[in-house]
């Protein structure tokens, strides 16, 4: 569904974040990237929908490729990739709903944009994902007044609004409470299991994508170090990708998979 073809991100410092990806995802598949910081993790996430344009190499989604595109192409392409970015990227003086509607605004005209009406079908389904992240009760609150989780399942909400084929998370748990974190991770892999999506997880940490992904990339200076399910992370893997470390307390343990 999504393939990186040689795919090379060279900054114009002179850094060469990303050299020659080739990455395919599968439809519905939900991989985690991992690799120390500056790996490129942040790079690859956004030269996909290319907020960071890639210097060479190919992005295909789909039958489109979308290093080819030009501008309006890449407006409509990136309906079909949802983004939830660490930050959340709230519209803080708007409320709940309005932030979940924005997710719309690549769908409608103009006209209907700038005066923020949008079709009954679209509020509608604005609801309905509000009541599946459990903030209903929220629609009418503003932005800021949200703790951090609650932000997030409004970052979440809005990417699904879209209608992606695939999500592109940036981050996601970075400034939550680990308890939170899990709550996240797991409502964003439960709802891209309801509803057949892909998605690529930029996450730090490894215990908490073991926890809930199929896969795991690792990335180190730019390239692929590791590709493979979450259980073949061992020690020696983890060392490869993020150099010396005592492994033993970051591997996932079996009795800490809590269903909470
Ligand atoms: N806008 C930029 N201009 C120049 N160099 C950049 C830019 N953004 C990133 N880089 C460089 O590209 C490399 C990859 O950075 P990137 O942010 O993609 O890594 P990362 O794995 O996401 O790191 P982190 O986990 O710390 O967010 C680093 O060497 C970084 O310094």
């Amino acid at each position: 569904m999504l393939k990186l073809k040689k795919l090379v991100k060279t900054y114009a410092t002179g850094d060469q974040a990303l050299k020659s990806i080739e990455l395919e995802v599968p439809e519905g598949q939900v991989l985690a990237l991992i690799g120390p910081s500056g790996a490129g993790k942040s790079t690859l996430i956004r030269c996909i929908n290319r907020l960071v344009e890639p210097t060479s190499g190919e992005v295909w989604l789909g039958d489109t490729e979308l290093t080819k595109l030009n501008s309006s192409g890449l407006r409509r392409a990136r309906r079909e990739m949802g983004m939830i970015f660490q930050e959340y990227a709230l519209v803080e003086r708007l409320t709940v709903m309005e932030n979940v509607l924005s997710g719309r605004l690549g769908y409608v005209g103009f006209w209907r944009s700038l005066t923020r009406r949008f079709p009954q079908s679209d509020v509608d389904e604005a609801f309905r994902l509000l009541d599946r992240v459990g903030l209903l009760a929220m629609a009418d609150k503003r932005a800021d007044e949200l703790s951090g989780g609650q932000r997030q399942r409004v970052g979440i909400c809005r990417a699904l609004i879209q209608n992606p084929k695939l999500l592109l998370v940036d981050e996601p748990t970075a400034s939550l409470d680990p308890k939170t974190s899990r709550q996240i991770m797991r409502l964003i892999c439960e709802l891209c299991a309801e509803r057949g999506l892909a998605a690529i997880i930029n996450i730090h940490d490894v215990a908490l994508a073991q926890m809930f992904v199929q896969r795991v990339v690792g990335l180190r200076f730019g390239a692929v170090e590791f590709d493979g399910p979450p259980e073949a992370l061992v020690p020696d893997v983890l060392t490869t990708i993020y150099g010396e470390e005592d492994w033993e307390a970051t591997i996932k343990k079996d009795d800490e998979e809590v269903a909470q």
